[in-house]
């Protein structure tokens, strides 16, 4: 668990992690070439490390050097992924796209993650069915299979990621054009586009409604030299809001600021003061913030859903009603009930959380049920009086690199008990 003594001001320097929602899908890229591929600033977390043990059991060899990462896909000679690290994480499903490019099949089972409510990939499948793949279900796997990858014109019912992620990463090595309409326009999105073209694809369109993919043959793609993933705007947005909770004062760098735009937006709203220059971000408060009468999730580049927590925790503590509607997840509220243990006045209806901002917050023994939970009760608890003791790190390890050095290194008093 973490133990935190709320009350103390951040201030400082904080460089942000690498995407860990650009490298999952990256690494799963990596599969497609058979080739030494080498990439940098992959963060240190759970999820990744899960990533690595199921490329490593496909045949992968693997070097880790702190956030270096070198991927040789060269001897991967096997398109089933064992189950239990299957279950570990969402992510995992995009390994679907990318073994049935290189093999033509794929046994996976349905992907784990956090507990936000039903996670369906219906949208991958259709997308992929389209491409010529034939499915099999049969004791909690699927079984997917084409004697041939076809290109095709592809709708997404909605801008599913995952589906866009899976569904670019087949139509790399698919016999003609993929034409995938209303996508998922996440910078994420677009870093996949980079480095699958940097190993030689010919994608064109993400950070658009449209991604049209040229397929190709395998001998046509090359090693990836030296690749560096995106800063996770996620995590960047998490620190400022820890910052602006506590009153504090703090600069991230690596960090592309239009990435974190959405979260800056509505931190201005509620009174931060925001300077973005030279890639570097500073936020600071001088005066009490105030409340949000409107706060909806949605897809990119509205506000990221991944971030619906951490803003619950900040709005929690400020004067006024907030109102928070929650677009992307069925049941992502799962904090709300933690938060009211430290005193949080929060009510639920439906996908609507009434926000009414209380006088302090207190401490409490909370529990984080997923990952952006968590993040929201360190929040919370960065600016509650007395000690919060937060259980379910193991979420909160999965997407967070170092959160309670870089926490502590800001002025926080946070340690890690086992
Ligand atoms: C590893 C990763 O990148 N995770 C991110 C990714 O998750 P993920 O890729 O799972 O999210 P999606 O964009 O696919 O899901 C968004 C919504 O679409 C629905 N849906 C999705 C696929 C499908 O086949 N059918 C369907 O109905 C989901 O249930 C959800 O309600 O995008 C989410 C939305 O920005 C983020 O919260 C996650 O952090
Ligand atoms: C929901 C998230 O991740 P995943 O899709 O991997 O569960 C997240 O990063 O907040």
């Amino acid at each position: 668990m973490y133990i935190i003594k709320g009350g103390e001001t951040l201030y400082g320097k904080i460089r942000v992690q690498g995407s860990k929602n650009s490298s999952l899908p990256i690494l799963a890229a990596s599969i497609l070439n058979g080739r030494k591929n080498t990439i940098r600033d992959v963060p240190k977390i759970k999820d990744i490390a899960v990533m690595t043990e199921i490329l490593s059991y496909l045949g992968a060899d693997i070097i880790r050097d702190n956030n270096l990462m070198v991927v040789d896909s060269g001897n991967v000679n096997c398109s089933d992924v064992p189950e239990h690290l299957m279950r570990e994480m969402r992510s995992s499903i995009v390994l679907m796209g990318a073994l049935l490019g290189r093999f033509g099949k794929a046994k996976v089972s349905y992907p784990g993650g956090c507990e936000i409510g039903p996670r369906p990939i219906d949208l991958h499948l259709k997308g992929l069915a389209q491409m010529g793949v034939e499915f099999g279900e049969g004791h909690g796997f699927i079984y997917a299979k084409t004697d041939k990858l076809r290109g095709a014109d592809i709708h997404l019912d909605f801008p599913s990621v995952g589906a866009t992620e899976n569904i670019m990463l087949a139509g790399v090595l698919a016999q003609g054009t993929t034409i995938i309409r209303n996508v998922a326009k996440e910078p994420e999105i677009v870093d996949l586009q980079n480095f699958l073209n940097r190993m030689g694809a010919n994608i064109k369109g993400a950070g658009t409604d449209t991604i049209k993919i040229e397929g190709c043959k395998i001998d046509d793609l090359q090693q990836v030299e030296d690749y560096t993933i995106i800063p996770d705007r996620i995590a960047a947005g998490t620190y400022l809001v820890a910052a602006a909770i506590t009153n504090g004062h703090i600069w991230l760098t690596n960090v592309i600021a239009e990435h974190v735009e959405p979260i800056l937006a509505k931190l201005r709203e509620m009174g931060c003061m925001i300077n973005c220059s030279n890639g570097v971000i500073e936020l600071y408060v001088n005066k009490p913030l105030n409340s949000l009468d409107s706060l909806r999730t949605l897809p990119y580049p509205g506000f990221p859903t991944d971030m619906q927590a951490p803003m619950m925790a900040l709005l929690s503590t400020v004067e006024g009603t907030s109102i928070l509607v929650e677009t992307v997840f069925e049941n992502r509220f799962k904090h709300a009930q933690e938060l009211r243990r430290m005193g949080a006045n929060i009510s639920i209806n439906g996908n609507t959380a009434i926000i009414k901002g209380v006088d302090k917050l207190t401490g409490a023994m909370v529990e984080a049920k997923d990952l952006r939970a968590g993040a929201a009760l360190i929040i919370a608890a960065l600016a509650a009086e007395g000690e919060t003791y937060v259980e379910g790190v193991c979420h909160i390890e999965r997407g967070y690199e170092n959160i309670e050095d870089n926490l502590a290194a800001l002025g926080a008093k946070i340690v890690k008990k086992d």
